[in-house]
């Protein structure tokens, strides 16, 4: 990556001490609006990328074998294409959500809880 893009890249993160699922919904909306993207996020288009970019996310661990925690083997290079492709499919997540008018943060609240209650901890 040039030397500018990266320096654009830490700015915009360093700013960055916390992130919501909101904040990443909005920057997605003004991202798809100034580039007249809208028209080409429908549904079915939203879940056809997020299934791509999970494809691409597998392709990384391919061939490898077991992965060590934390990836201790791996160069920086190939955790930073890791972290690309998971935000890849977060962000398309994300998008296919609103789409859909499902909030997602309130809706993996709730599938906590519900989670809980079907597979309740054992009492110590
Ligand atoms: N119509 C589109 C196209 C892209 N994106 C955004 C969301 C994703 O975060 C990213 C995906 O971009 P690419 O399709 O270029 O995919 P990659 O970044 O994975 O590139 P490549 O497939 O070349 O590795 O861009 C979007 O919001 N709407």
């Amino acid at each position: 990556m040039e030397g500018d893009k990266q320096e654009a890249i830490e700015k915009e993160v360093a700013k960055v001490t916390d992130v919501s699922l909101k904040e990443l919904s909005r920057k997605l909306e003004e991202f798809a609006l100034e580039r007249d993207w809208m028209q080409f996020h429908s549904p079915r288009n939203l879940l056809l990328a997020v299934v791509g970019e999970v494809g691409e996310l597998a392709e990384i661990f391919m061939w490898r074998g077991e992965v060590a925690k934390g990836l201790p083997n791996w160069e920086e290079s190939d955790k930073e294409h890791l972290g690309d492709e998971l935000s890849d499919v977060l962000l398309y997540l994300i998008r296919l959500s609103d789409i859909c008018g499902v909030d997602l943060g309130e809706a993996a609240l709730k599938k906590i809880v519900k989670n809980a209650i079907k597979y309740p901890a054992k009492a110590t």
